[in-house]
């Protein structure tokens, strides 16, 4: 047969030319990488990584959230495989301390510049900016959170407590017991959508409203979808494509459209009543430039440039808020609820405390907040049993020395919250819910890279304070009119789904409640 191209000028056939090339292709792509952590001086995990794969079936065998692994049983720093990209996993104190604060100016972006793919609104939330433009957006965004803003913001808090505890209440008489996690999403969707766009969405009566059902599907990512691994395991070479797609893998089209003419709406609406009285985090967007920085002694400083916020900015970051706030309340408030009902000692402790704070008022105002520090502790401590975020991540954007080690530009630096938290070195009785280790005294005594439920530094989670509020207030709230008590279908101890991203047990939390006095 004649072929196009004439290649019987070759001494040999074109198949012996071109296998070694493909063998050395393929090994200065997916062999030579996986050694990376050998010329570094760094241990692996025992186990081989394998080309493209990498170490990836460990996640196969073990799982995305494992409370099994304790940091005391992993090397200080190590290193493992997200199919081809190189994870270095640092659980070392002080290496921690030059990654989120003494170098943070190295480790500003929180993934590889191969994963940050320009599709909007992902590529202008807060989560993914990097360098200079993260450094101005959160400069912008801070003031957002600031006492003043979350003392305005208290009283819509309120209001959506109100409703939770009609909705408790008709477990009173039946005296049956309830899903948890059903009346604490509808108190965080209520909560999050007054405090962050005014809006009034009565989730527990209207279940259904379109605001809800788009909200709740934007944060079900698909793990299983195979554009998904490979935006995991090859990003890289996914990245042009997903780009010249206008696709991103943690986007649902569907719903940022829904939310992006829910925004135009609101923003349109606001241009004709000017925000007058407007007490949410989309008013202060939008007047950014002009708010003030009082954000609390504790709020780590960022030095970037207050700029006014263009409407796209606005619209991500009102997104990204609500699915950075809506999830993890209701899931960190289902747990501490669980726990106060297994413990009456500590529960009624803690309503002493609120009875104590507030007076005979009936809302919990936020003077009241600041002087429930048990609740707090309690909160606290729920948070390190079940950190939303079970690793946090930076990105070396340059070369750097940390202790003895060289971390090279460009490499991932993934810190095991969830590990850290459960290891019997940092924690006595890890497993066990014992709030008074979050006392002033016992804090002291401890790293402040030991407890990483909002990670840390100057990249911390940007919504922590107003999380505190709601949690402390929505918890309050019940506190102060119920009693929580289990029930023959309460599962003790909670088995959490090793599969799932966040903490999720395996069967419901199910409690029962009767009036406090
Ligand atoms: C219990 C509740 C919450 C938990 C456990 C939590 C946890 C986290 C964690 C672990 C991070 C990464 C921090 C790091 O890399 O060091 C983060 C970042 C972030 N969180 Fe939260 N969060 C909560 C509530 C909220 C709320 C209520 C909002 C907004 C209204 C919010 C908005 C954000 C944003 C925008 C970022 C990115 C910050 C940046 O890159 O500058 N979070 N959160």
């Amino acid at each position: 047969m004649a072929s196009i191209i004439n290649l019987e000028f070759l001494p040999v056939p074109l198949t012996w030319i071109l296998l070694p090339v493909l063998a050395v292709l393929f090994y200065l792509y997916a062999v030579h990488p996986l050694f990376v952590f050998k010329r570094m001086g760094v241990p692996g995990i025992g186990l081989p990584p394998l080309p493209i794969i990498g170490t990836a079936y460990l996640t196969l065998l073990g799982g995305v959230y494992n409370t099994q692994y304790s940091a005391s049983d992993m090397a200080p720093a190590f290193g493992v495989f997200n199919g081809m990209m190189p994870l270095l996993i640092l659980s070392d104190a002080e290496m921690l301390k030059e990654v989120f604060v003494k170098q943070f100016h190295k480790f500003v972006n929180r993934q590889p510049d191969t994963q940050d793919i320009n599709v909007k609104p992902q590529s202008l939330q807060l989560f993914n900016l990097r360098e200079e433009a993260w450094r101005n957006v959160r400069t912008s965004l801070t003031p957002a959170f600031s006492s003043s803003k979350l003392k305005q913001i208290t009283a819509g808090v309120n209001i959506c407590a109100d409703q939770l505890l009609e909705n408790i209440s008709s477990f009173v008489a039946t005296k049956e017991s309830f899903d948890v996690r059903e009346l604490t999403g509808a108190f965080s969707m209520d909560t999050t959508a007054r405090t962050i766009f005014g809006l009034e969405v009565h989730s527990q009566q209207d279940p259904q409203h379109p605001f809800i059902t788009h909200a709740r599907r934007a944060l079900d990512f698909n793990f299983r979808s195979p554009l998904m691994w490979l935006y995991i395991t090859i990003p890289g070479i996914m990245k042009p494509f997903f780009e010249m797609f206008n696709y991103h893998p943690l986007n649902k089209r569907d719903v940022s459209d829904f939310f992006d003419g829910v925004m135009d709406q609101l923003l349109e609406l606001r241009k004709t009543d000017g925000g007058k009285g407007r007490a949410d985090l989309l008013q202060v967007m939008i007047d950014a430039h002009k708010e003030s920085d009082d954000t609390g002694a504790e709020a780590p400083k960022v030095v970037g440039k207050k700029q006014p916020l263009t409407r796209d900015d606005v619209v991500a970051n009102g997104i990204g808020f609500f699915s950075g706030g809506f999830d993890t309340v209701s899931i960190t408030m289902s747990f501490a609820l669980y726990h106060l009902a297994l413990d009456p000692e500590i529960q009624d402790r803690a309503r002493e405390e609120i009875i104590e704070a507030v007076g005979n008022k009936a809302e919990v105002d936020y003077d009241a907040v600041q002087k429930m520090p048990y609740l707090e502790m309690c909160v606290m401590e729920t948070l390190r049993l079940y950190p939303i975020v079970s690793f946090i991540m930076r990105v070396a954007n340059e070369d750097t020395e940390l202790k003895s080690l060289t971390v090279p530009k460009g490499m991932v630096v993934g810190v095991p919250a969830l590990a850290i938290h459960y290891d019997p070195a940092r924690w006595d009785q890890p497993r066990k819910f014992i709030p008074e280790r979050f006392t002033k005294e016992e804090r002291g005594k401890r790293s402040q890279f030991d407890w990483l439920p909002f990670g840390a530094g100057p990249r911390n989670c940007i919504g922590m304070r107003l999380a505190l509020l709601e949690l402390k207030v929505g918890l309050a709230r019940v506190l102060m009119k119920y009693r929580l008590l289990t029930g023959p279908d309460t599962v003790v101890p909670l088995k959490l789904n090793k599969w799932k991203s966040f903490p999720t047990p395996t069967e419901p939390i199910r409690l029962r409640v009767e009036m406090a006095n």
